[in-house]
């Protein structure tokens, strides 16, 4: 039977089917994966709100049926629970959720499914530093094996690219893309490793209507592909309702329609609840679950079992009469749940269809459906840009749910590779991120150069030596400040797309971690050396080797624990608290370093302080490397120099004892300290953002 015949059967039912010429686009280098279909039931979800006892229920019980090969909007009204929903499906969410999640009919295994889906949160999380090439060189070396050859990593880059409208503007940065060139991109990114089921938080919000009406028919070409893709949308225009295949719609937590678009009117109609003509039936069933006609919402709710039933084109409604009925309730229940029946059963029996096998079965109904589901494929094989994957239909789930390659790894790449990637990329935006780098540079080098001008050859001036201290004393808190502030800054700034990246399984959190912690290492490593040399010279330190090593190693380790402290902080909380708490909590390690107080001087209970302070031991560290070690005497120009011996300075700070292994000891044990805890602090705030 060719496509036109049968088109033109189809012609004299009710059935529409609009064919446009072009030739489909495949997308036939992607690994292939196998279709996905997701059915939650009666998933509650609730969240405590104040006190303890005050728990807020968002989403009430409500089942649905998600399919592959459909294009399912979320709808409903602001606050009805979408991004609730949505969140707890791509599973994004977990605590404080009840019920049940199947896939391909089988209970969800959490780990397995985020293998196969992707999460395209609303506001694309995109590093604008890199250009659409090199995002998309990242996520294939993030997300395709290792074992993938470079020439089809561009292959696949390339196809995508094609695919999607984008190769135009390979080389255009990701910050200056339009923004529906970023919601293609960020669609790009994920769709390298093919995920079967695909979830979008508003993916139309913030574009115009033309570029509303693209990013949908992507979506639906990407459906059309045999992947399950649901996105939640807030009011489609008339034209956009139409292109989405299957409809959810919330009011207050709880299902008021799931079904096919087409016969949502016809469904509301049944219910007494006309839609106006030339009325956007989008904007109808958002104003009828808003109560703009009424408290319909039980009534709905009700009638749709709160989303155990479906309202499928080519099946009957469900008869009304009887939904007050509980035994014919559960009758109804028991034709329609899923759960109990084979997952696929109408799909397996329409996925027949083309072949001619099951072409009549004696049903009008389904025969209606079949021939439905007929007109949609020879549509999809004829429509503009199919974005087609071959799926494999697998009969086992539990095989599907592992991967068709059959790899239990969380990852599709080892960690060492994730490392490599990640550095490079941060590497290249610092490369890029000039201006901040510069900036960097400069300050290090104009206040080396302003504090060699203040404190100048006061070094071997022994009637100078408390300025000198005083100098000592600066050096920390400039190397602290200056490599704590950029990472309390850019810290955060990141939080975002690591947590789209990480969700969607590009990365570990601690090849991430590692990578970002050591890129910045050099920078800071060589602005504290230019710094370094400038004012030792400058203010005419001891010019032996050994002490500028001790001097430079005591600098270098504050910088680096300091650099540590604003991972903490960055990690911990956002930029406007880190931006405050972290000075104000280095003021005590600042006056209990041991230049304001001695040691001795320092109440006993509060003398714990001083073996916390870091400042402490880099501040002893280039004390001792200035003034320990038999330094000969200071050359003194006046008739009296109270620390023309080094040895009195050291007394006068308590140092006489002082070991400087011990204070290089304790700079590398917190420096790994807080390393360790940055990482713990941003693994909880990557589960608590959940
Ligand atoms: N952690 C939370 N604590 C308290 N209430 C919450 C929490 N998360 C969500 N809610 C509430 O749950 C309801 C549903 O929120 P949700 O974000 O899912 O709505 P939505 O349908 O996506 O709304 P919108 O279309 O406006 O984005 C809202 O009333 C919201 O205030």
């Amino acid at each position: 039977m060719d496509n036109k015949f049968l088109i033109n059967n189809l012609g004299k039912g009710s059935l529409k089917v609009t064919i446009t010429p072009s030739q489909p686009k495949t997308l036939t280098h992607l690994p292939k994966r196998p279709p996905v279909d997701l059915a939650f039931t009666d998933l509650t979800y609730k969240v405590q709100e104040g006190r303890k006892s005050n728990v807020k229920t968002i989403l009430k019980s409500v089942s649905g049926r998600l399919r592959s090969g459909e294009l399912t909007a979320i709808m409903g009204p602001s606050g009805a629970g979408k991004s609730t929903l949505l969140n707890i499906l791509t599973g994004y969410k977990t605590s404080g959720m009840e019920g049940s999640i199947t896939v391909n009919g089988m209970e969800r295994n959490l780990s397995s499914f985020r293998k196969l889906s992707c999460y395209i949160m609303q506001d694309n999380q995109l590093h604008g530093n890199l250009t659409v090439e090199e995002a998309m060189a990242v996520a294939t070396a993030l997300k395709l094996p290792s074992v993938t050859s470079r020439a089809d990593k561009e292959e696949v880059i390339q196809e995508i690219l094609d695919t999607l409208g984008l190769s135009e503007h390979h080389k255009t940065m990701t910050s200056n893309l339009s923004g529906g060139q970023k919601k293609r991109l960020s669609i790009a990114l994920e769709l390298v490793n093919n995920p079967p089921i695909m979830f979008f938080d508003e993916p139309t919000s913030g574009l115009d209507s033309s570029s509303c009406f693209q990013c949908i028919s992507l979506l639906k070409n990407l459906a059309r592909g045999g992947r399950t893709i649901i996105c939640t949308i807030h009011q489609p225009s008339a034209r956009l309702f139409e292109m989405f295949d299957h409809l959810y719609t919330l009011a207050d937590g709880q299902c008021v329609y799931q079904g096919s678009t087409g016969r949502l009117v016809e469904w509301l109609g049944s219910l007494s609840l006309q839609c106006p003509s030339y009325h956007n039936p989008a904007s109808f069933i958002i104003e009828v679950s808003c109560g703009e006609y009424g408290d319909n919402t039980g009534k709905l709710v009700r009638a749709i079992e709160n989303g155990k039933n479906d309202i499928r084109t080519g099946m009957p409604l469900p008869k009304m009469a009887e939904y007050n009925n509980k035994r014919d309730m559960d009758q109804s229940l028991k034709t329609n749940d899923w759960n109990k029946n084979d997952a696929s059963q109408v799909q397996d029996k329409m996925a027949d269809v083309p072949n001619g096998a099951n072409g009549t079965n004696g049903t009008n109904n389904l025969h209606n459906g079949l021939l439905q589901f007929a007109a949609n494929e020879i549509a999809k094989g004829k429509g503009d840009q199919v974005v087609q994957v071959e799926t494999e239909k697998q009969d086992n789930a539990e095989v599907a749910l592992l991967g068709t390659d059959g790899s239990p790894r969380r990852y599709a790449t080892s960690e060492l590779t994730q490392f490599w990637v990640v550095l490079k990329r941060t590497l290249l935006f610092s490369r890029r991120d000039w201006t901040l780098m510069y900036l960097r540079l400069f300050a290090h080098i104009l206040v080396g150069f302003l504090i060699g001008a203040l404190y100048y050859d006061i070094g071997d001036d022994g009637s100078k030596v408390l300025s000198n201290l005083g100098f000592l004393f600066f050096n920390m808190l400039f190397l602290m400040y200056t490599s704590m502030t950029i990472t309390i800054l850019s810290f955060p700034l990141e939080m975002p797309v690591l947590i789209k990246e990480h969700f969607n399984r590009w990365y570990s959190l601690r090849s991430y971690y590692l990578a970002i912690t050591v890129s910045d290492i050099p920078f800071q490593a060589i602005f504290c050396i230019i710094y370094v040399v400038i004012v030792y010279l400058l203010t005419s330190q001891p010019l032996e080797w050994f002490r500028f090593s001790m001097f430079l190693s005591s600098c270098l380790l504050i910088a680096f624990v300091a650099q540590s402290v604003g991972l903490v902080v960055g990690a911990a909380m956002n930029v406007q608290n880190g931006v405050f708490l972290a000075p104000v909590m280095s003021v005590p390690f600042l006056l209990f370093s041991g230049f304001f107080v001695s040691f001795n001087a320092i109440p006993v209970y509060l003398r714990w302080i001083t073996y916390v302070s870091y400042i402490r031991y880099g501040f002893e560290g280039t004390a001792l490397a200035t003034y320990a070690f038999n330094r000969t005497k200071l050359q003194c120009h006046q008739v009296y120099c109270h620390f023309k011996h080094p040895d009195t300075t050291l007394e006068e700070l308590d140092m006489q004892n002082a070991d400087f292994t011990l204070d290089i000891a304790a700079l590398c044990l917190i420096f790994v300290v807080l390393r360790i805890s940055a990482f713990l602090f941003l693994r909880w705030k990557l589960r608590s953002t959940r």
